[in-house]
Parts: structure tokens; C-alpha cells; sequence
């Protein structure tokens, strides 16, 4: 079911300054920030040869990362995102299997213009995982 791993995201408590860090200390080309209310965070993506990192920070009252954020105030790792060539399909396979679909179980847009969906990081050892239409 799984395919690629679209990107990794790590949380950051300020996007500016990750950005310079991953630009101007580890050369990476990083693309502008991108507000995202619908999701409550604001965005920018690193293009790796095999793979991209996104960098996220909070936006508005209620992102789903401020907790995140309040236990990690420096950030770190928060999901990985894997690329599936049917998102309902996978929705209803994952719900038949138990796993949660957070959310309305309704699959939103993403930052790639993708539907995309999220499965409780208590059901994946820990790690918040993200599925995008590939
Ligand atoms: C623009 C879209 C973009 C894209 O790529 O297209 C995005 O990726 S948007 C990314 C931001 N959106 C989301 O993360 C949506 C899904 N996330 C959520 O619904 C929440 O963050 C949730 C439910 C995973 C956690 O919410 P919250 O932290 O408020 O709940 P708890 O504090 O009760 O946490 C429960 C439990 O889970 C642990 N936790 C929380 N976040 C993570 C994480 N990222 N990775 C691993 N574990 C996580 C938390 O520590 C709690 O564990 P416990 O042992 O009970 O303390
Ligand atoms: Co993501």
C-alpha cells in the first residue's frame, strides 16, 4: 500500500530561522514560506535528490503543533509522509484494520495540492504518519 516517502517534517519554533540554517549552513535550496490556515501551520520544503523535508511552524490560534512544540520548544521530528496510489482506498483499509484516521476521517488538501490524510502516531510505534495521493 505504502510507496514513496514524499518528505519528513520537523517542526521548528521559527520557519526563518530553520530556513537560513538548512540554506545557509547545510546549502539547501528551500522554497517560500506558504501559509497554510487550513492546517494550522505555515510551511516551506527542502528538495532532496531522493526525497524533501518540509519545515513547519504554527499558524493561528489552534495548529495541531503547538503541543508538539510546547514538549520540544527547540523542535524536532514530526511525521513522515508516505505516498499511496489510492488515499480512500487506504482510509478504509487502515479504518478496517483499526488504525485512527485523525480528523474527520475525510481526506483534506495538502501543501502539494494532494489529498492527504494522518494516522495516530500511537498506532505507527510512536511516529505521527501522513498519507498524500500520490
Ligand atoms: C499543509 C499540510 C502539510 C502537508 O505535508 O501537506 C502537513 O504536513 S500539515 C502537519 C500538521 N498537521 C497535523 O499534524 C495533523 C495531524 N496531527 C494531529 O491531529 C495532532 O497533532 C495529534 C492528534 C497527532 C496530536 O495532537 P496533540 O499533540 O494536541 O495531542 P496529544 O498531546 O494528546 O498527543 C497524543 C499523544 O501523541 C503524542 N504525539 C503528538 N504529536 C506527535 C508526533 N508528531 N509524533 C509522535 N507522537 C506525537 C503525544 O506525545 C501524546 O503522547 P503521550 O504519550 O500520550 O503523551
Ligand atoms: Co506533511
Amino acid at each position: 500500500m505504502i510507496g514513496r516517502l514524499n518528505h519528513v517534517a520537523i517542526a521548528v519554533p521559527d520557519l526563518g530561522a530553520a530556513t537560513a540554517l538548512y540554506r545557509d549552513t547545510l546549502g539547501a535550496t528551500v522554497t517560500p514560506p506558504k501559509a497554510e490556515p487550513d492546517h494550522g501551520v505555515t510551511v516551506v520544503f527542502i528538495e532532496l535528490p531522493n526525497t524533501k523535508i518540509e519545515l513547519l511552524e504554527p499558524l493561528g490560534e489552534n495548529s495541531p503543533i503547538a503541543a508538539f512544540l510546547a514538549k520540544s520548544p527547540s523542535g524536532g521530528i514530526h511525521h513522515v509522509c508516505y505516498e499511496v496510489d489510492d488515499i480512500l482506498a487506504a482510509r478504509d483499509r487502515l479504518k478496517a484494520s483499526g488504525a485512527r484516521v485523525l480528523g474527520t476521517g475525510e481526506p483534506k488538501i495538502g501543501a502539494h495540492g494532494k489529498p492527504v490524510l494522518f494516522l495516530h502516531p500511537k498506532d505507527f510505534n510512536g511516529t505521527l504518519v501522513e498519507l498524500e495521493q500520490a
